[in-house]
């Protein structure tokens, strides 16, 4: 297998006597979009402030494509953009002035047409000549984004981008997302928005107070952590489960319309199925759901925590 494009070993952050980071171990595949999760205060921040050279660790090491990332910090930090979470820049540039002069940061110029490219993905060409403190706040994170791009980084570690941007554009942002990966670029996404990671991710790590309690691919996840529950609608109202139906936990809900049945992660229904056809009901419409990666994430940090 290819060599992985960050490798973190042991990674521990303290900030006084207090431990941030507690020994991460992490490969991040190259081209793959790579989500960490965790509640507040988790420590994903800290993790990528490492990796991208903000912030050195207390022990432990980090590679960015093979080079150590103290060691050659300047060779690393050039194949790296990192969105930060916090807007940070400085107000008096146009949003065009900003992208050259980050680019200039890098050695690079930037060519007209990579300009144009990340105007329209992040929809900020209206506003190319618009003084950055003049934007909104989803407007300055979108700058951000760009600014992160601009020396057409081989990893990018986005720390919630889309924290603030609408809804419409979080689609937008997200087929750019998916755009850079198809050209190689390797995503690593800190967010709060399940349903982003959902959408997006190839492989999940879930970090709770600095510690990873869990790495794998985001399908693998569901398959495992999700249930499923059946939802099957009555023809007549039923006042009791039949006890068959009871033995599987079948309920009842919706005043007796609807017989509702919990299936285990990677279980399937049949049985389930084959119990309400024996007990003769009839039935006029069936619906299945299954846990979203959210709900999945919940359970888990819960047991971690009991
Ligand atoms: N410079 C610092 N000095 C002291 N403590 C810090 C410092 N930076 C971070 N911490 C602490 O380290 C822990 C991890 O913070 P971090 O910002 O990495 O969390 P996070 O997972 O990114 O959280 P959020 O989802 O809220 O952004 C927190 O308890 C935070 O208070």
């Amino acid at each position: 297998m290819d060599e992985p494009v960050v490798s973190i070993r042991g990674v521990a952050k303290r900030f006084g006597a207090f431990t941030a980071l507690g020994g991460v171990d992490l490969d991040v595949r190259r081209g793959e979009i790579f989500a960490l999760l965790g509640p507040n205060g988790a420590g994903k921040t800290t993790l990528i402030s490492i990796v991208a050279g903000l912030l050195r660790a207390s022990a432990g090491t980090v590679r960015v494509l093979g080079r150590d990332v103290v060691a050659d910090y300047r060779y690393t930090r050039r194949h790296v953009g990192l969105v930060p979470q916090e807007i940070n820049f400085d107000p008096f540039f146009t949003v065009e002035e900003a992208l050259r002069i980050q680019a200039g940061y890098f050695g690079v110029t930037l060519a007209p047409e990579r300009l144009e490219e990340i105007l329209v993905a992040l929809d900020l060409v209206a506003k190319r000549h618009v003084n950055a403190r003049a934007l909104s706040g989803g407007m300055k994170r979108r700058l951000l984004i760009g600014k992160a791009l601009v020396h057409a980084p081989e990893v990018l570690f986005l720390d919630e981008p889309t924290a603030g941007v609408d809804v419409e554009l979080r689609q937008q942002l997200w087929r750019y997302v998916r755009t850079l990966q198809s050209r190689g670029t390797t995503i690593v996404l800190t967010t709060h928005y399940l349903e982003e990671a959902e959408e997006l991710a190839d492989r999940v790590g879930i970090i709770d107070r600095g510690r990873l309690l869990l790495v794998e691919d985001k399908a693998e996840v569901l398959r495992r952590y999700a249930k499923k529950t059946l939802r099957a609608t009555l023809a007549a109202p039923l006042a009791a489960v039949p006890p068959a139906l009871a033995g599987m936990g079948a309920r009842l809900e919706d005043g007796g319309r609807i017989l509702a049945i919990d299936a285990e992660p990677g279980a399937s229904f049949g049985r389930a199925v084959a119990a309400v056809a024996a007990a003769g009901l009839a039935v006029e419409d069936v619906e299945t759901q299954r846990m979203r990666l959210e709900d999945v994430f919940v359970t888990l940090l819960r047991s971690d925590r009991s």
